[in-house]
């Protein structure tokens, strides 16, 4: 294999309901919510899920040319060079997820890159990006939790958390109103919690370590082993940043505004959402395409198609692409096109700090 690949769904076992949406783009017969909310594209990332630990969860398969089912990492780290380029590691690679949530998922925090470092002795935290897609047709008011707007006191957080008194969680946020195009950065050390009714695509540090500090949604209980990382609720409380996100300062803490970067006199866009004056560790960028589209990209990276269908090309290849199909590109396909006469709108996730 040595060109573009693209995937299969890769369903992923959560805490909480979804997935509907992402029944209906696999076509199944009856889509229906379920404890598969998530869909790792393409991932080189292992799930912690407490209690399923004898299964293989989070890391994707791929068919290779001998027709062996192996995992996407093992072929990368075959030919690293031709697939992630020189100088690039498997975890400057971020983890990109479909999330479809039928319920408000728990509060959570995540550590940053520092803090997963210094603490938990892993090279990667869990900053996260969301691209919102779409919302479903039920939900009126849809928004995400990000920071504490009115924060409490550690001791109070504390309290609030061993009393499990999630009213009083609640009110130390406002909602922030979410539609789809909309894009957000949430910093490691941010808590946060995503509304329900929400179909996006979730980029992040490639880590699923998560602080979860709401033990029940929707009737099942969060393992203790996977409420504080497997440790104490003082090592949890260290994860938070408590420094305020005003009303006023939300938009210009998360809200991530899209920058053009190209502008072709056919239609062409190509426009950066998150860089790295957002933050090192990734970044995204989004080109839709009215015609040809003609790119070179010498970093790898994970294509989605958001919208419209069309084809990719390279020397050697010629691929359909669908709406939300999702696959890689290796550093070492540098010259490509998108073919599209729908405005086909690929979203790019890109390693970080290269
Ligand atoms: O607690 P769970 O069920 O693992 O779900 C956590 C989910 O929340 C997110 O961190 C989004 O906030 C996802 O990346 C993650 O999979």
């Amino acid at each position: 294999m040595s060109g573009i690949i693209k995937f299969a769904a890769n369903r992923v076992w959560r805490t909480y309901q979804g997935g509907k949406l992402l029944d209906e783009m696999q076509k199944k017969a009856c889509p229906a919510d379920s404890s598969f909310p998530e869909d790792w594209i393409g991932s080189m990332v292992q799930a912690t899920n407490a209690g399923r630990e004898a299964l293989s969860e989070g890391l994707s398969m791929i068919t290779s040319e001998s027709g062996e089912l192996t995992p996407f990492k093992s072929l990368v780290l075959s030919e690293p060079d031709f697939y992630l380029g020189q100088g690039c590691e498997v975890e400057d690679v971020p983890l990109v997820k479909y999330l479809d949530s039928a319920t408000r998922l728990h509060f959570q925090v995540h550590p940053s890159r520092e803090f997963a470092k210094q603490r938990l002795g892993s090279s990667r935290g869990k900053t996260e990006a969301y691209v919102i897609l779409a919302i479903r047709d039920d939900i009126q008011q849809p928004y995400i939790y990000a920071g504490f707007q009115r924060p409490p006191s550690r001791k109070q957080l504390k309290s609030w958390i061993e009393q499990q008194n999630i009213d009083e969680i609640e009110g130390c946020f406002d909602k922030i109103p979410v539609k789809p195009g909309d894009v957000f950065l949430i910093p490691g050390g941010r808590p946060h919690a995503l509304g329900e009714g929400i179909l996006m695509l979730e980029i992040m540090e490639p880590s699923d370590l998560a602080v979860r500090f709401e033990f029940e949604r929707c009737g099942y209980v969060i393992p203790e082993a996977a409420r504080f990382m497997n440790r104490d609720i003082e090592t949890a409380l260290d994860v938070f940043d408590f420094s305020p996100v005003t009303g006023e300062s939300i938009d210009s803490t998360f809200r991530c505004s899209p920058e053009l970067i190209l502008d072709e006199n056919g239609g062409n866009r190509l426009e950066s959402l998150i860089d790295s004056h957002h933050t090192p560790c990734f970044r995204v960028r989004r080109a839709t395409t009215k015609g040809i589209f003609s790119r070179r990209e010498t970093s790898c990276f994970y294509g989605i198609v958001a919208e419209g269908c069309g084809m990719i090309k390279t020397e050697n290849q010629s691929l359909m692409l669908n709406q939300w199909d999702r696959f890689f590109c290796p550093a070492g396909v540098e010259a490509f096109s998108y073919h599209s006469d729908q405005n086909m709108t690929v979203l790019e996730c890109y390693p970080g700090g290269l």
